[in-house]
C-alpha cells in the first residue's frame, strides 16, 4: 500500500506504471501497479478504467484500442472522448433512432465510430476535421474498424465548410430529396472551443426539430461560471456566448442542460441541447 497522505491524484503512465502527485504538485517516483495497489482505483483515472472495462460494448468497442494506438503513433493529442462518453453518444443516437449525424471535430475518428455504431447501415454520418493529418488517421481507423455506415470526412475549417453557400452543408440533409423532416437527428460538437457559439448557430440550422446537439468540453474547470467582467480565455468566451443565448431564448427555441463530469483528465463536462 502507498502512503496516501497528501497524495491527490494517480494516473497511469503508458508503460503501465502509476504516477502520483502530491497536493503541492510534486510528482513522486512512478509506482508499479502492484505498488499502487487498490489506491489507484480510488481515483478518477482508476474509476474511468473500471467503468470502461465493465461497460464495454464489444460490437462497437472492439478494435478501438488499436485505433487509439494508431493515433498515438502518429503523435496525435490524447483528447478523444473517454469510453464512457463515447458509449453515451451511442446510447443517445440509438435511443433517438438517429439516421443522420453531424460531428464537428473528428481527430482519429474515435467518437465518430461510437456514433456510427448506433446508426442503421443506410444511415449518414458527416464529420468535419481541419487537419488533413488527423483526417488521414481517422480514415485509416474507419477502414480498420469497418465503421458502418462509413463516415464522410469533410476536411477543412468547420465554419468555412458549414457556411459555404455552395457547399454540402448549404441545406439540412434530406432537403433536396424532399424528406418531410430534413435535418440531422444529432450533432456532436468537439472542435475549436472559441467557435462554439458559431457551431451552435450552424447546428440549429442543420438539425431537425426534435434533434439534439451535444457539446463536449462545455465546463472548462468551471471557468465558464466566473462573474461577469472576470478575465477569461477565448474558449470560455465562446461557451458563455452560447449559454447567454440560451438564457435569453428562455425555452422558446431550445431546451438545454449541461452535466459536469470528473474523468481521468480534468473537471469538465458536456452541454446537451434539444431543438424545439
Ligand atoms: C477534441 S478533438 C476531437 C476528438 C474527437 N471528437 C473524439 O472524441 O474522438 C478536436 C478536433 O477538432 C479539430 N479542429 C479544431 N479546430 C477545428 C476547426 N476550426 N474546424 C474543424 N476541425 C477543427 C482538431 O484538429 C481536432 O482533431
Amino acid at each position: 500500500m502507498v502512503e496516501g497522505r497528501g497524495v491527490t491524484s494517480y494516473t497511469y503512465n503508458k508503460d503501465g506504471s502509476v504516477a502520483h502527485k502530491t497536493t503541492d504538485g510534486r510528482l513522486i517516483v512512478p509506482l508499479t501497479k502492484e505498488e499502487a495497489g487498490d489506491q489507484v482505483w480510488l481515483t478518477r483515472a482508476g474509476t474511468e478504467a473500471y467503468l470502461a472495462r465493465k461497460l464495454a460494448n464489444p460490437e462497437c468497442t472492439t478494435g478501438l484500442d488499436a485505433a487509439q494506438a494508431r493515433a498515438d503513433e502518429a503523435g496525435m493529442p490524447a483528447i478523444a472522448v473517454p469510453e464512457t462518453l463515447g458509449q453515451m453518444l451511442t446510447i443517445l443516437a440509438k435511443s433517438m433512432r438517429a439516421q443522420r449525424v453531424l460531428e464537428i471535430g473528428t481527430l482519429a475518428g474515435i467518437s465518430t465510430h461510437y456514433l456510427a455504431c448506433a446508426l442503421p447501415a443506410d444511415g449518414q454520418i458527416d464529420t468535419i476535421e481541419a487537419s488533413p493529418e488527423h483526417a488521414k488517421i481517422a480514415q485509416a481507423n474507419f477502414l480498420a474498424l469497418d465503421t458502418c455506415p462509413f463516415p464522410t470526412t469533410h476536411v477543412g475549417q468547420a465554419l468555412k465548410l458549414l457556411r459555404d453557400p455552395n457547399g454540402v452543408f448549404k441545406d439540412p440533409p434530406g432537403t433536396i430529396e424532399g424528406l418531410p423532416e430534413p435535418g440531422y437527428d444529432l450533432a456532436f460538437v468537439d472542435a475549436n472551443k472559441d467557435e462554439y457559439f458559431e457551431y451552435f448557430t450552424e447546428c440549429l440550422r442543420l438539425v431537425r426539430k426534435g434533434g439534439v446537439i451535444v457539446f463536449d468540453n462545455a465546463i472548462r474547470n468551471g471557468r465558464i461560471a466566473v462573474p461577469d467582467g472576470t478575465k477569461i480565455d477565448s474558449d470560455c468566451v465562446g461557451l458563455r456566448k452560447m449559454y447567454d443565448w440560451i438564457e435569453k431564448d428562455a425555452g422558446k427555441t431550445v431546451i438545454a442542460s449541461a452535466i459536469q463530469t470528473v474523468g481521468d483528465k480534468s473537471w469538465d463536462g458536456f452541454a446537451i441541447v434539444y431543438k424545439l
